[in-house]
């Protein structure tokens, strides 16, 4: 069954036409790459099929539901339900701990599930640091913390924008391996923005962005 399906989407920012006839199809279990040069419009991709931003033309349906019969509230319910997402900046909220922007998503659904944070610290190996502030920690520190808060919920889509591109070689095939395991154990998809080979091949399959669309890589 697929997670995800986006047809024809066509995005431009005012004159500057950004790409056009993307379509794609993700199914449950699956990670695909996200491949393209800087500028081509992969974060921007990213944030239409998680109804972040909006697309000038195509049909977005996420699990199950056509983003664009949805309205402002229905698409916040269920982007908090459904999704994880690894921001490229990360966007950690400065006045939580980490144990508490980890548990975030939990409580946007009005959950408590401590044991569960605490089996995702430990997973990108940040438990010994659970009560410090974003402020603390180093950008590879951060970029863990913020793919532990985009799986503890266990979503049935992960959109990661480059969710290694901080990391050395280690931490990245730790997080690649966390990202496979939680995909695959939740019947999940995720889709992966790199530049990185090693994380382009550690997926499924490869999807190159260009102007006029996706293409096989
Ligand atoms: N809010 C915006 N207003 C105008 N142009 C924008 C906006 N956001 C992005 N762009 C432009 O859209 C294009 C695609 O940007 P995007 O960030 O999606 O690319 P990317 O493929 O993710 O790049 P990178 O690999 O460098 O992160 C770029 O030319 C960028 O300058």
């Amino acid at each position: 069954m697929s997670l995800l399906s986006a047809h024809r989407l066509r995005k431009s920012y005012g004159e500057v036409a950004v790409f056009s006839e993307v379509s794609l199809s993700l199914a449950a279990g699956e990670i695909v790459a996200l491949l393209g040069e800087s500028g081509s419009g992969k974060s921007t991709l990213l944030n239409c099929l998680a109804g972040l931003d909006t697309p000038d033309a195509g049909q977005i349906v996420l699990d199950g539901h056509a983003l664009e019969g949805l309205d402002d509230d229905a698409r916040a319910a269920l982007r908090r339900r459904a999704l994880g997402f690894v921001f490229q900046a990360f966007h950690l909220l400065p006045h939580l701990s980490v144990a508490d922007n980890v548990a975030l998503p939990l409580r946007l659904l009005g959950q408590r599930d401590d044991a569960r944070v605490q089996h995702m610290l430990q997973a990108v190996r940040l438990d010994g640091l659970a009560q410090r502030m974003p402020r603390q920690l180093s950008g590879g520190q951060l970029q863990r913390v913020a793919i532990a808060r985009a799986l503890v919920h266990r979503p049935r889509l992960v959109l990661a924008d480059e969710p290694t591109g901080n990391l050395d070689p280690r931490h990245a095939g730790e997080v690649l391996d966390l990202l496979r395991t939680c995909t695959r154990k939740a019947g999940a998809a995720c889709l992966l923005v790199t530049h990185s080979e090693a994380a382009a091949q550690a997926a499924d399959r490869r999807l190159r962005l260009d102007a006029d669309g996706l293409h096989d890589a």
